[in-house]
């Protein structure tokens, strides 16, 4: 059964249709990268999956277990996120806000949580640093620790490497192939670079005028593929696929 499912999906704004007739489903340990060109909808699907916005038609299902807030999420990193005045502990800890409810503070068990995923992420000796200071890279890790906090199930990122230097891009992705890989977490990620979503992904979903969804395998035989790589004349987003 599918951990999460899209049926005649359309998104938009104020009934203003973005994107439509999207169908798609998700099982437990897949890998999704969304891919497409700019404008096409993607941070609008990733919203409305995660219940920030409406759907103007279809339904988001989930299943096999998975409960609505059960969805981790690394939002695309605004000037003011950047900002964020509160030290790394303090960042990482609020991602247990879904599990504490109305409680004013934490509990025993959250606090080991909180320090195991410090610890996964490789930034336990950052605890007391204040976040607006740290590196981009170290900075995603503590949103990951942060969504981890909130969900080991699935997890959704909006363009998690953005503005981040090749080698700290390829750290970043190593550490989210390990939670696929190794712990099982259903990923679902924005991206704008289509040879790693190939590279990293068990599935890829196209949008733009022309739609796909599939198993990374079919997409690599598939003729989007081959004009988005140039081996049918030219290649590019330019091609408005
Ligand atoms: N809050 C909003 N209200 C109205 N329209 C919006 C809103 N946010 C985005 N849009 C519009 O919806 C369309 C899709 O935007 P969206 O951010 O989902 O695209 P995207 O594929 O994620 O783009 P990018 O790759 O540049 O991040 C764009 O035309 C955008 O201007």
């Amino acid at each position: 059964m599918a951990q999460l499912s899209c049926e005649n999906l359309s998104v938009g704004y104020d009934g203003k249709v973005v994107l439509q007739g999207l169908n798609f489903s998700v099982n437990a340990g897949d890998y999704l990268c969304i891919v497409g060109e700019n404008g096409s909808g993607k941070s609008t699907l990733m919203k409305t999956i995660l219940g920030l916005q409406p759907p103007i038609q279809g339904k988001v299902n989930t299943g096999d277990g998975l409960l609505p807030n059960e969805i981790g999420y690394l939002p695309q990193q605004t000037i003011v996120q950047k900002d964020f005045p509160a030290s790394v502990r303090e960042v990482v800890i609020s991602g247990c806000q879904g599990r504490s409810g109305l409680r004013m503070f934490y509990n025993r068990k959250e606090k080991q949580l909180v320090d195991e995923m410090m610890e996964k992420m490789g930034i336990s000796h950052l605890s007391k640093r204040c976040y607006r200071e740290l590196s981009g890279g170290q900075q995603q890790r503590v949103l990951l620790a942060r969504a981890l906090c909130a969900t080991q199930k699935i997890l959704l990122l909006d363009e998690p490497f953005t503005g981040l230097d090749p080698r700290v891009s390829s750290e970043l992705y190593h550490l989210i192939d390990e939670l696929n890989h190794r712990d099982g977490i259903t990923v679902i990620m924005i991206s704008h670079d289509v040879q790693a979503a190939v590279e990293h992904a068990s599935h890829i979903l196209h949008i733009g005028k022309r739609m796909f969804f599939g198993a990374k395998e079919e997409y690599l035989k598939s003729e989007m593929w081959r004009i988005l790589t140039g081996k049918e004349g030219g290649g590019g987003y330019e091609y408005d696929l």
